[in-house]
């Protein structure tokens, strides 16, 4: 009998090397397979990636990049060029660098997404069961094996990874609040700056899920110097240049139509912020769009270096405590300011909501610093009800008139500045407690890693800033003005003397700013001047 044994197939290196040779052939089968299929797998990548685009941006940039790839890889095999290669390898790299270079606001969210990719994939998911395990935030099934969290995805933005996590049923973001620190730890978080482990936080975004921040640097470190000015008719007030946030760029903080609190504890740069605003509106003093207007109980410390910017200035000199005569002068300033404004409010009942600005009608930002002084501290009761009444009519009727205050205090607490509230922005900085962070930005924003009290002593001029109705605080550092910048200020910028009476007076009118929702107004004429 014979046996059958079933011929077996090798490839011999010389038909190895006649299928490599028939690649180069224009025309020959394998090369021919191999550009369709390379033609059909660019496609295939870059199809969904369009139809995710309209689904989440980032991941059309991913499937993009692997089409163009496998476009300029098919061409090098019709075209056998090994530049083409070298091409296919660095052009994504190289559109991505030129899309930040070029756009840098729009890639952010991208690069954030690949880079957090990376980082997930390389250090946080393989020892992602480990570390959960070990720091409790694994739970048991009934079996009494460990359930891990999922973790969603990760994104690093510019100084800090953000783990988006998926609760374990019977888990709340609380329980990883409570364990997050021994998470970073664990990650080595910081490496050899212990002091970002203080900004580690777990926050809410989305029910059911937390989100973890570990910083992995920080980016506001180093002070940030004063920003050039800006030719005023580029200064717009409700988007002010006056410090930097985390991912390098300018933060423009709105002026105009609000009012601004700063709080901070002593040396965490409270006469940063002040002056950075001050800064930024001071090449619209000459041109009379903008006065400013100064309170300062504190001797005079701080706002007297920039007189000449000051359309009006009471200061107390600080001596022997504060004088009733002085302490009325600063008492009838504010009360000045609230008639000013009673007096625009009743120009432009029933016309409109909102003053723009102009030289007849100017912009007024009255500086209050240390509040708390006017509201609590002064010893002379009258005054200080005469006070309250007419800041808290500056604070509810200003807004809409083209009249702000940006008053600054070292304690926040509801008894020392009861109008609290009435401020939509709040800065604050370097706070003592985690109570004072929580009364200044609210308990939300805490939760959502606005830790005033972990703000290092190192870095005055660091704060968050919460804007009415934006649940996200943003962490910026204002720039550093300095005694010389505040000279140089008041040389440049001084405040030109009252324009001359008008030989016949007349009732001016008021610039307004059509409210489209006032259909009546659109169609009353402004006043004749
Ligand atoms: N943005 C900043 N960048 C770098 N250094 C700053 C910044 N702001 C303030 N500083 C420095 O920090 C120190 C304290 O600043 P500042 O006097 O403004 O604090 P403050 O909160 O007003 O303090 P106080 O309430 O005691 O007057 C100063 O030496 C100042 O030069």
């Amino acid at each position: 009998m014979t046996t059958m044994t079933a011929p077996v197939t090798t490839i011999t290196p010389g038909q190895a090397a006649t299928f490599a040779k028939g690649l180069r052939d224009r025309d020959s089968w394998p090369r021919q397979l191999l550009a369709w299929f390379l033609v059909v797998l660019a496609i295939l990548t870059v199809l969904p990636g369009l139809v995710l685009l309209l689904w989440k941006f980032p991941a059309l940039v991913g499937s993009l990049l692997v089409g163009v790839a496998a476009v300029l890889t098919t061409w090098y095999f019709l075209a056998a060029d090994w530049i083409l290669v070298a091409a296919a390898v660095v052009a994504p790299a190289g559109l991505l660098a030129l899309w930040r270079h070029l756009h840098r606001a729009s890639f952010a969210p991208v690069g954030a997404r690949l880079l957090g990719g990376v980082r997930a994939t390389f250090l946080y998911r393989p020892r992602w069961r480990r570390h959960t395990i070990a720091c409790g935030l694994a739970t048991k099934d009934r079996n009494g094996d460990p359930v891990i969290p999922r973790l969603v995805r990760v994104i690093s933005r510019y100084g800090r990874d953000e783990l988006r996590v998926r609760l374990l049923p019977g888990q709340t973001p609380d329980d990883w609040r409570d364990h997050v620190v021994q998470l970073a730890h664990a990650y080595r978080v910081g490496g050899s700056h212990p002091e970002y482990i203080d900004r580690v936080t777990a926050r809410t975004v989305k029910s059911g899920t937390v989100t973890l921040v570990f910083p992995r640097a920080d980016k506001l470190a180093a002070p940030v110097p004063r920003f050039a000015p800006l030719p005023v008719e580029q200064i717009d007030f409700e988007r002010l240049p006056v410090a930097r946030r985390e991912d390098g760029l300018a933060y423009r903080l709105q002026v105009l139509y609000t009012h601004v609190l700063v709080a901070g504890a002593s040396g965490s740069g409270k006469g940063s912020v002040l002056w950075s605003i001050v800064a930024a509106l001071a090449p619209a003093i000459p041109t009379r769009l903008v006065r400013l207007w100064g309170i300062d109980p504190k001797g005079g410390m701080e706002l007297t270096m920039g007189r000449m910017l000051f359309d009006r200035l009471a200061w107390d000199n600080g001596r022997d405590g504060i004088a009733e005569a002085k302490a009325e002068e600063l008492v009838t300033l504010m009360e000045d300011l609230a008639a000013l404004v009673r007096e625009r409010t009743g120009d432009l009942a029933g016309r409109t909501r909102k003053l723009a600005p102009s030289t007849e009608h100017p912009f007024i930002v009255c500086i209050v610093d240390e509040l708390a002084f006017l509201t609590a501290y002064m010893p002379y009761k009258t005054l200080k009800t005469r006070f309250d009444s007419a800041l808290t009519t500056v604070l509810s009727q200003g807004r809409a008139v083209g009249v702000t205050v940006v008053a600054l205090l070292q304690d926040p607490r509801k008894e020392t500045v009861p109008q609290r509230n009435l401020f939509p922005v709040k800065v604050g900085l370097r706070l003592d407690s985690e109570e004072e962070s929580k009364m200044v930005l609210g308990k939300k924003a805490w939760e959502r890693g606005a830790l005033c009290e972990s703000i290092p002593m190192s870095t005055p001029g660091v704060a968050f800033v919460l804007i009415d109705g934006q649940p996200t605080p943003w962490r910026v550092r204002f720039t550093h003005i300095t005694d010389d910048d505040v000279r140089d200020l008041a040389w440049n910028y001084t405040t030109p003397p009252p324009p001359p009476p008008a030989v016949e007076p007349a009732t001016p009118a008021l610039a307004a700013v059509p409210d489209p929702d006032d259909h009546d107004a659109a169609e009353t004429p402004a006043v004749a001047a």
